[in-house]
């Protein structure tokens, strides 16, 4: 059972083309399970040569790969076709429209990535749109009997904001917006019978679609399509009518203007379809969060969907991407802007994991399905409840006899115990023939660094007989496995058929409602057994990588020790060669403490900030010096607690150690959370005058917040402020400032200052901070020594003799290099 959302994010790599293939290029897409998959994964194929033997590892002044683990409702692999995403995504769209909501289904990515592929197809492989159009034909069919149904269709094009109907090649057409909504001028829609006179309607409006050859695609198509099919449905008894809409909508491609070469006409178009992409994301968003404010009317993709996105309406995007390192960026956008379009996250999913995974994903996913199994756990305590109580009220007050019901659950529990046994064969199956492959690669592995470690050609080759024989047994193993599974596997799907025709003759029946209710509890039970084997299977998994890792951990450390001596014993008889000493330094350099490293402990201070913001929602209240109590909201408390991490710590804490080019600069919160200043990576001497010094000011203290925080921790710095004590006392005259603005920093140092110089009066430090901080800093002050005539410098003091210095801070930023 899923937790139900109306946006489905699904992900869907493309394979290889022909340029892809004949470049020399690398795979960035590992697709790690039918729901994540991570984006920039390690190369295997990643060579690098020591003393003529190939290594396993790769080049330590490469780029270190983002390995980005990424969830979505589904990640659709190079392996699966049109027909297994109409199955799974679109087909219970088609219910849903027949139920009375409107759906949408949108495809997104770069050119090239298989938009059109995925939305139309080709005469062989027929895509979304004609798939689920032709269900949703045959439904119709069905239930003709109970129910009429008007189609007609419709197709449009936006290109260049301007919106053009494809099935007649006639427009610019307005839009206008009247109690129904927004209604685009002159549109009559065509009437169709069969899904056959769709796809004729398809194929024309096709044709007419504005497409201009890119260097990724011959055929780009550079406006957004969107074919709408308009159902009315009359209740044949009741006379009720409804109208609702499904919405296939094929966008153009999301590519950044440069990769396109897009000039004149061709970059207004990128612009264009940037603009619109952008409302669109911003729309889903939006509606993802729970807004009531969507910017619709941020551009005219936007505004014909407003009724096909949000309220009722049940949306899926399909992010399309290439498996190719040649689209980097533009996979990796695509993926950001589909992971932003699904900010609520489904949590249940049915995991059968490939090998070679990070450890922290089967941790992440164990603890992910505990979290899940125990809430379905209380879930279904809840129901037993409820059923228990119905059960009991059953004679009197809802007319249900016990005696009747009974044969009803032997025959529920029957169906379910046969599914739930089945579906354990089938998981518990996968996960032997996932965990046995898993094994041959950590074994093989460990094989290749044991053939480089040892000497002895005999005791290698009988090693390597003991190791043939262990792998071909492993694999008679898995062998074994992989065929039974078939067998299981259709046992499985007709134990479902039954359990689907069992669902139905409840529907039928007279007792429904309380059945029904059991047999909610009972599908629960199926979803807590998958947990369960899902559970196990990574437990089972974590456990072998981590018996690995501890064997790997101590061969490295006997290792290194018996290297080390080698190498000692080398340099003291003057043995060492030049060779020798730079794969050794290679080595030590790759062992070093990375900066990779430091980022998990970012990603921390990310968790960390996420529970905070579960937690308080009220106002704090904090004592101020005089001992009055003073309001101040969540940002100022985080001030105060950050601004001490940083003081204890003095690094920067809030920079970003990666991506921010990556960026997207429409992000608020990335905005918020990256903002940093420029040229602050620079030693200078300022030059005294004083527009020279109001610049340096300006660029040195910002009012963002973080800069403060820095500024702060400048200030603090042992560089200037000697002495603890001292430290304190600025410190908490800092802190009294609710807001870290340049001109409270100023006040509150002034303040400071003026504490220890009592001949400077309150009414002087309001008026003039920086002239007294001046004089009281030429002064050189007994408390305050000398370098805090620094922070004037920094300040931008007016003094003649002060020296004007702004602080180094090089060595407490890092700025990134764009
Ligand atoms: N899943 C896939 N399997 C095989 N071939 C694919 C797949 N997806 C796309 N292709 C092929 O890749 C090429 C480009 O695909 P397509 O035209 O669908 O890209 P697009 O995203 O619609 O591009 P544009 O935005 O420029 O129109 C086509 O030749 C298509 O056949």
């Amino acid at each position: 059972m899923t937790e139900q959302t109306n946006i489905k994010v699904v992900v869907r790599v493309r394979p290889y083309n022909q340029r892809e293939r004949e470049h020399n290029q690398r795979c960035i897409i590992k697709v790690m399970d039918a729901s994540s998959l991570l984006f920039d994964p390690d190369e295997d194929d990643d060579e690098f040569f020591f003393q003529g033997a190939k290594q396993q590892y790769r080049d330590i002044s490469k780029r270190t790969n983002k390995k980005l683990t990424m969830e979505f409702d589904r990640v659709y692999d190079t392996d699966h076709n049109n027909e297994n995403m109409f199955m799974e995504c679109t087909a219970p769209l088609v219910d849903a429209v027949l139920d009375g909501y409107n759906c949408s289904v949108f495809v997104y990515g770069a050119t090239g990535a298989g938009k059109t592929f995925t939305m139309l197809g080709s005469e062989n492989c027929p895509g979304l749109t004609f798939l689920t159009m032709r269900d949703l034909f045959d439904k119709i069919q069905e239930q003709q009997e109970t129910r009429k149904f008007d189609v007609g269709v419709s197709y449009l094009e936006v290109y260049n904001e301007q919106v053009m109907n494809l099935l007649t090649k006639s427009g610019p057409l307005k839009l206008r917006e009247d109690a129904n909504g927004v209604v685009v001028s002159g549109l009559v829609l065509t009437p169709i019978d069969s899904a056959e006179d769709l796809l004729r309607m398809l194929t024309l409006g096709n044709s007419h679609r504005t497409q201009h050859p890119t260097d990724a695609n011959s055929e780009s198509s550079r406006s957004h399509a969107i074919f709408q099919v308009h159902i009315r449905i009359t209740d044949r008894k009741t006379g009720n009518k409804r109208s609702v809409k499904l919405s296939m909508i094929d966008l153009a491609g999301s590519e950044r203007a440069s990769s396109t070469k897009g000039l004149g006409m061709r970059f207004k178009e990128g612009a264009s379809i940037n603009k619109s992409l952008l409302a669109l994301g911003n729309c889903i968003n939006k509606l993802a969060d729970g807004l009531k404010h969507i910017p619709y009317r941020d551009s005219n993709l936007t505004r014909i969907l407003k009724d096909s996105l949000g309220g009722n309406c049940r949306t899926l995007m399909v992010a399309n991407v290439s498996m190719s390192s040649l689209t980097y960026e533009d996979t990796y956008n695509t993926l950001k802007y589909a992971s932003r379009a699904k900010k609520i996250r489904t949590v249940l999913r049915q995991n059968v994991l490939k090998s070679n995974m990070p450890k922290e994903f089967y941790v992440k996913k164990v603890n992910e399905l505990m979290a899940e199994q125990d809430r379905l756990l209380l879930y279904n305590k809840g129901l037993e409840a409820k059923l228990a109580q119905l059960e009991r009220s059953g004679g009197s007050d809802n007319g249900y006899d016990p005696q009747e019901l009974k044969p009803w659950y032997s025959k529920i529990d029957a169906v379910y115990a046969s599914v739930i046994k089945l579906q354990q064969c089938v998981i518990g199956i996968r996960s032997k023939v996932q965990s046995l492959s898993y094994r041959q690669t950590l074994k093989k592995d460990f094989e290749q660094l044991r053939k480089m470690l040892t000497l002895d050609q005999r005791l290698l080759q009988d090693d390597y007989m003991l190791f043939t024989n262990y792998l071909s047994a492993l694999n008679v193993r898995n062998q074994k496995y992989t065929d039974e599974l078939p067998r299981w596997r259709s046992k499985l799907e007709v134990a479902c058929i039954s359990l689907k025709k069992l669902k139905l003759e409840v529907k039928e029946s007279k007792h429904q409602h309380i059945l029904n209710l059991y047999i909610s509890n009972k599908d629960l039970e199926v979803q807590l057994s998958k947990q369960q084997i899902n559970s196990n299977h990574l437990t089972g998994i974590n456990n072998e990588q981590a018996e690995n890792a501890s064997l790997l951990r101590k061969s490295l450390s006997m290792a290194c020790e018996g290297l080390h001596q080698l190498y000692s014993r080398l340099e003291e008889t003057q043995k060492l060669t030049p060779e020798i000493q730079s794969v050794y330094e290679r080595l030590e350099r790759r062992m070093r403490f990375t900066e990779a490293e430091t980022a998990t402990l970012t990603q921390d201070t990310d968790l960390d900030t996420l529970l905070a913001e579960q937690h308080e929602p009220e106002p704090l209240t904090l004592a101020s010096s005089s001992g009055r109590k003073r309001k101040c909201d969540r940002r100022y408390t985080h001030t105060v607690s950050n601004s001490e991490f940083v003081l204890h710590l003095g690094v920067d804490s809030f920079e970003d150690t990666d991506s921010d080019s990556d960026l997207d600069p429409t992000d608020d919160s990335q905005q918020q959370m990256f903002k940093k200043p420029c040229n602050l990576n620079v030693t200078q001497v300022v030059p005294s005058n004083k527009s020279a010094q109001h610049k340096a000011l300006t660029a040195t203290v910002t009012k963002s917040r973080p800069i403060n925080h820095r500024m702060m921790s400048d200030m603090l710095s042992d560089q200037n402020v000697a002495g603890s004590a001292n430290k304190e006392k600025l410190k908490q005259a800092m802190l009294k400032s609710s807001k870290f603005t340049t001109q409270g920093l100023q006040r509150t140092c002034a303040a400071a200052i003026q504490k220890e110089n009592l001949k400077y009066t309150t009414n002087c430090v309001r008026k003039s901070p920086r002239a007294l901080i001046a004089k009281t800093l030429a002064g050189a002050t007994a408390t305050m020594r000398k370098p805090i005539s620094r922070l004037a410098g920094t300040i931008g003091s007016g003094a003649k003799d002060a020296p004007v210095v702004r602080i180094n801070r090089a060595a407490s930023f890092r700025v990134k290099k764009s």
